[in-house]
């Protein structure tokens, strides 16, 4: 491969979430949040896996940003967990919550590693919950306030904000199919709680405004969608599937507007929302990020709502979590993100795979040449984007650390570093020696 070459101040670094890798969810006044309780729940999650412990990062922070630096990131993307920072949701500050925060931030800082600071990972307070969740429109002057108490605590030591992770996931996979926390399966709630999402990630944004001197923007999972077959059913399958994840999310924050395969989706559920919520959601952003997993072969199927769904591919590669590897799709889908939206800053603020790793080796080695080679195609395919006209301002791998993958338990290993969960050992496997080379060299050694 010729040498590629990243642009100048590209940012090379890797990716967390509070819930995944923290542990005592309660320490220190902090709140329960609904991942506590859906945890908790018998049957929520593998083997009854929960984030009481995870990666323990809540008191191995130091020890991890030290793990960081020796690795060479430049900049680390973390989450906050609400329910440490406002225990009840709204109202009272715990500032050792916040205190928390602040000190891996200087951390990070002192390491030379600038801090990527995501406010909503699907953590939300469990009191909360209890005042409806996502699906009262309060919600978004909750999180207004929420995100507000960390731009003053942080604004200026951090400099690149994130409002939610992946509103899709969330909506999906917690109020249509209820895999995830808080557990709903209704096709009423769903463009509910995702439509307040969206006023509140606009609501936050505003906030910003008024505080924050830096940037701020929002992260999607997008997953390009390609037909099966040229039948006319696949077609509009693969039309509504594009619509329903990628362009949901997006149009509304970028252009104001919902797309119209919604209302076909979701029928007499989907209400027709006021303009002035359209107004609230569309905010000027500083970035777009972009979590880059695999891609769909679309088919018209009986799936519900949305009847399309995943072929799977004979001669494809997958993942331990099932999904295709598929580099040139994160070209396509940053290309189509230029040319629909425009020539909007972008950030990779995840990628990554879950592969079966051997046991730690004797002498602390982890080969993991499956994942290695599955970064290796796709910062390459960052890059062909980068060539192709897209304005991309860096990549954060998906994980820093083996962690808890929501209802999967531990059973998923994502990390660049393998971490025993008896012992808390991590061991940084064959791939993070590799990804540390890539920052070194700045991509020319891909
Ligand atoms: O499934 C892998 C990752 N996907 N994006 C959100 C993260 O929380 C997940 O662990
Ligand atoms: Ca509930």
């Amino acid at each position: 491969m010729s040498q590629r070459t990243f642009p100048d101040g590209f940012l090379w670094g890797a990716a967390t979430a509070a819930h995944q890798i923290e542990g005592s969810p309660m320490a220190d006044g902090a709140g329960p949040s609904i991942w506590t309780r859906f945890a908790h729940t018998p049957g929520m999650t593998l083997n009854g896996d929960t984030g009481d412990v995870a990666c323990d990062h809540y008191r191995r922070w130091k020890d991890d940003v030290k793990l960081m630096r020796e690795l060479g990131l430049q900049a680390y993307r973390f989450s906050v967990s609400w329910s440490r920072i406002h225990p009840e949701g709204t109202g009272r500050v715990n500032q050792a919550g916040v205190d928390f925060y602040s000190r891996l931030v200087d951390e990070l800082l002192e390491n030379g590693i600038e801090p990527l600071l995501t406010l909503y990972h699907w953590d939300l307070p469990a009191a909360l919950e209890d005042r409806g969740g996502w699906l009262n429109r309060d919600s978004a002057d909750w999180f207004a306030e929420y995100g507000s108490t960390m731009y003053r605590a942080l604004d200026g030591r951090v400099k690149k904000w994130v409002t939610l992770n992946e509103p899709w996931v969330i909506t999906d996979g917690g109020y249509l199919h209820g895999a995830l926390a808080p557990g709903h399966r209704s096709k009423y709630e769903t463009p509910i709680a995702s439509h307040n999402l969206m006023r509140a990630h606009g609501a936050a944004v505003k906030a910003y405004r008024d505080i924050g001197k830096h940037e701020i923007g929002l992260v999607v999972n997008i997953e390009p969608k390609y037909p099966a077959s040229d039948s006319a059913e696949d077609t509009a399958a693969t039309k509504r599937a594009h619509a329903y994840m990628n362009e949901q999310y997006l149009d509304p924050a970028l252009l104001g507007r919902y797309p119209p395969e919604l209302k076909e989706i979701f029928g007499d559920a989907w209400p027709d929302w006021a303009a002035a919520d359209l107004e609230l959601i569309r905010q000027q952003l500083d970035f777009i990020g972009i979590n880059y997993y695999t891609r769909s072969v679309t088919q018209a199927n009986d799936s519900y709502p949305l009847k399309a769904g995943a072929v799977r591919q004979p001669l494809g590669t997958y993942t331990e979590t099932g999904w295709e590897v598929y580099p040139k799709g994160l070209t396509d889908l940053l290309v189509w993100v230029k040319e629909r939206y425009g020539d909007i800053p972008m950030y990779i603020t995840e990628n990554g795979a879950a592969f079966f790793d051997p046991p730690v080796a004797e002498g602390g080695r982890v080969r993991d040449p499956l994942r290695m080679d599955y970064l290796q195609k796709h910062i390459g395919a960052v890059h062909d984007a980068i060539q192709a006209g897209c304005d991309i301002r860096g990549y954060m791998l998906w994980s820093l650390l083996d962690n808890l993958e929501w209802s999967l338990g531990y059973s998923k290993r994502f990390g660049m570093v393998h971490v025993n969960y008896g012992t808390q050992e991590r061991t940084p496997k064959d791939s993070a020696r590799w990804y540390s080379k890539v920052i070194a060299s700045h991509g020319a050694s891909l």
